[in-house]
């Protein structure tokens, strides 16, 4: 299939995918309206048929140049619309995120669905922090949609409208992983809460995770990305988890490196090395770090999360939870 540029996301009922040759014919027939072309900053009216061709070759090369991904908001393969994150190089670790729908699917809920779960997914998999989107004025619903997923309002600007030939007040948006993560389905809402030290002041509430830095015969730490639906998702972390109630660091990490990597670890082969100690979420984050240069089996990512082994110098190219910027400090120099 023609496809492979592209894993196609879920959405609820629709399905976001590289926009294809054989979109041009529908996708003219939706974008070339005047109720749709009139509230898009880049879009002509009329809309030539031919450009609907170059259009979906040129997001068919942005994607496989890892530049921008507009794709298609299909159900049952049906294009309904179109959904798009934009990079520039003039700004690293920003994205501007852009959607429309075609008007007779309207109402039905779609722009949330598909721009929510493009805003998630490109937190999670692209080297981003920030997404911004921009809404005109006059255009209620889609500042509504923006603000359902999360976005909050960054003020005013103005952009020029083709289709328009008007230079137009816009509201901008942005998002970033503390707005836009949202708790993992399964997770109850309530976690099960670490136990407080006697010392500690009233309403701090310690959180107890266990972290391992395994390191391979070439002295490469491996991190792991942790995956969309997780607080902070898209950022690189050193695998290991929550302390379960009754657990210890070691046989909690015994579990998650088995459950995450598919490894067996023994407890003698965990070296403490060091710790993190940092505010996170309204909770305080206590995390031991412990070194592993010897395990059994072959380290795969059993969430579906990525993995990556990098060299000690390379460490700090990856974007990381702020806590564990002093040990990766600590690494380099150690390693
Ligand atoms: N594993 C790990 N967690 C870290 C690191 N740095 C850091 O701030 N954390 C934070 O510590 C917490 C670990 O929780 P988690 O969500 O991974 O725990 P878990 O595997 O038990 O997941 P779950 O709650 O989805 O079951 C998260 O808030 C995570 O962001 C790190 O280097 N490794």
């Amino acid at each position: 299939m023609a496809d492979e540029i592209f894993a196609p996301l879920r959405a609820g009922t629709l399905t976001l995918r590289a926009l294809r040759a054989s979109d041009a014919a529908q996708l003219h027939r939706l974008v070339n309206d005047w109720e749709v072309a009139r509230m898009l900053a880049r879009v002509p009216f009329p809309y030539p048929r031919q450009l609907a061709d170059e259009w979906i070759a040129s997001t068919r090369a942005q994607i496989e140049a890892g530049t921008a991904w507009h794709l298609a908001i299909t159900r049952d393969d049906a294009l309904l619309g179109c959904v798009g994150l934009t990079t520039s190089p003039d700004a690293p670790r920003h994205a501007e995120l852009g959607y429309w729908v075609g008007r007779r699917h309207w109402g039905e809920g779609i722009g949330p669905e598909a721009a929510g779960r493009v805003a998630r997914w490109a937190l999670a998999n692209l080297d981003l922090d920030v997404i911004h989107a921009s809404a005109l004025e006059e255009n209620k619903r889609s500042a509504a949609v923006l603000t359902r997923i999360g976005f909050v309002e960054d003020g005013m600007a103005e952009q020029d409208f083709t289709a328009r030939n008007a230079r137009l007040p816009v509201r901008r948006f942005r998002a970033g992983r503390a707005e836009l993560s949202a708790p993992p389905p399964e997770t109850p809402p309530a976690e099960t809460p670490a136990p407080a030290a006697p010392e500690a002041a009233p309403g701090v509430r310690l959180l107890l995770v266990a972290a391992c830095a395994l390191i391979d015969p070439d002295g490469r730490v491996l991190l792991a990305r942790r995956p969309e639906g997780k607080p902070m998702a898209g950022l690189w972390e050193f695998p290991g988890g929550k302390l379960a109630p009754g657990e210890t660091p070691e046989v909690c990490l015994i579990r998650e490196l088995k459950e995450e990597l598919g490894i067996d670890v023994s407890a003698a082969c965990l070296a403490p090395f060091a710790f993190a100690s940092h505010p996170l979420e309204g909770r305080h984050l206590l995390m031991p770090l412990y070194l592993c240069r010897r395990w059994n089996g072959t380290v795969e990512g059993l969430e579906g999360q990525a993995l990556a082994w990098v060299r000690p110098n390379k460490l700090s190219d990856y974007a990381m939870p702020p806590a564990d910027r002093p040990l990766v400090a600590l690494l380099r120099d150690f390693l």
